[in-house]
């Protein structure tokens, strides 16, 4: 009989370490950050203040009548009184965003219902430089031959992963870093024939950040669709605002319009991309799930049913990465086939690493990672392809 591995849960108690900066110092910006962007009236302001002050006390429970009351009761039994850092750090974040959504009343009647309390800093995005290079470039992209062209589009969406808000919180610097375009892993070889068994089958991409990492995520799925490597997609995106910059179905709608906007090939894939959503080749679904503090092993069963016929899932980013191998301290040679063998379907991870979970590293190159770049697994200069066919 063989056994699945086993890893301790990450943690955040550790001074210093990458999860003990997200929960004592991310957090406690991004609340400022909320406050300081939006107008909120006084008992905003003083919810706010008053989630400020409980991240370094006990972690304190839902208030009864919020919504999603006894999920969250449910998912937080056994950490509500603890100190936060002493909780899974998976658990401890997801359950920070849900916080701070009561805090602004998303939930609730009234003016504040579903304003999302980082619109200001996913607008702004929209609006860079950097966003309007990536977009004039989709011009030369699109003319790429078959191959090519999948590839490019491929190392696009991987690396829009850094373009992640939450992330530059706490390492405004992280941009400006050079990413390291020799991958930790690199399975993208395994693609092409995944994908290429006829008839084209279903893909299914589930989507990380809103911005820049949308954009290239849309030419991809643009891509397979007018290649016919996809005769449908289905983008699963968050349900409500989550992690900062995770993409809503309120921030794809303002993509494709800044993809409009910008005339060109960046028009022509949003023009088409709409038409796709029109005639139902491209379904946008949200799912409570993906805003849950659980990891992939406990996917639901309309989900699981619903990827199980998958030609592929295309998972994108850090956070759905470490959900999807478990944020642990997994030994970074463990298998990537190993840890993912439950999911229900054929699968390509593209992720930027931006967190400790780290997997799926030969052990020549991981000596060389952590003699010469010791800031390897956090300061999102380094990326993986995986797949699992
Ligand atoms: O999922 P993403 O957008 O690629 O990254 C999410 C992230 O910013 O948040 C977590 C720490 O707060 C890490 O997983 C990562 O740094």
């Amino acid at each position: 009989m063989t056994s699945s591995p086993q890893a301790e849960p990450i943690v955040s108690n550790e001074p210093g370490s990458f999860p003990w900066g997200v929960l004592t110092k991310r957090h406690p910006q991004l609340i400022e950050t909320v406050r300081r962007q939006l107008p909120y009236p006084p008992a905003t302001q003083e919810a706010l203040d008053s989630l400020l002050r409980t991240l370094d006390r006990a972690v304190p429970p839902l208030e009864p009548g919020a919504c999603d009351h006894q999920k969250w009761q449910d998912w937080s039994a056994p950490y509500l009184g603890m100190r936060w850092v002493d909780a899974p750090f998976l658990w401890a974040e997801s359950y920070f965003y849900r916080l701070l959504l009561c805090a602004t009343d998303y939930f609730e009647s009234g003016p504040w219902s579903g304003v999302d309390p980082f619109a200001p800093q996913k607008n702004a995005e929209l609006e860079t430089p950097e966003l309007s290079r990536d977009l004039g470039a989709l011009d030369r992209l699109v003319e790429a031959p078959g191959e090519v062209g999948l590839s490019a589009a491929l190392s696009a969406a991987l690396w829009g992963n850094r373009a992640d808000l939450g992330f530059r919180i706490s390492d405004p610097s992280a941009q400006e870093r050079q990413q390291v375009e020799d991958l930790v892993a690199d399975d993208s070889s395994l693609v092409p024939p995944l994908l290429d068994s006829r008839p084209a089958g279903q893909v299914h991409l589930i989507a990380d950040n809103a911005g820049r990492e949308l954009v290239a995520d849309l030419v991809l799925i643009d891509r397979l669709l007018v290649t016919g490597r996809a005769a449908e997609v289905t983008l699963h995106l968050k349900p409500y605002p989550y992690y900062v910059s995770d993409a809503t179905t309120q921030d794809l709608l303002m993509v494709l319009r800044r993809m409009h906007a910008a005339g060109g090939a960046a028009d022509d894939i949003a023009t088409r991309l709409a038409a796709n959503i029109r005639d139902g080749q491209l379904r946008v679904q949200t799912h409570g799930f993906w805003c849950s503090p659980l990891t992939f092993h406990d996917l639901p069963g309309d989900l699981t049913a619903e990827l199980a016929s998958a030609r592929l899932v295309i998972i994108k980013g850090d956070l759905n990465y470490r959900r999807l191998v478990g944020d642990a301290h997994w030994a970074p040679t463990t298998a990537f086939t190993d840890l993912t063998s439950y999911f229900p379907a054929p699968l390509l991870a593209l992720r930027t690493l931006k967190s400790d979970v780290a997997v799926g590293v030969n052990s020549e190159r991981l000596a060389r990672l952590e003699s010469s770049a010791p800031g390897w697994r956090t300061d999102g200069t380094h990326a993986v392809i995986h797949a699992r066919p």
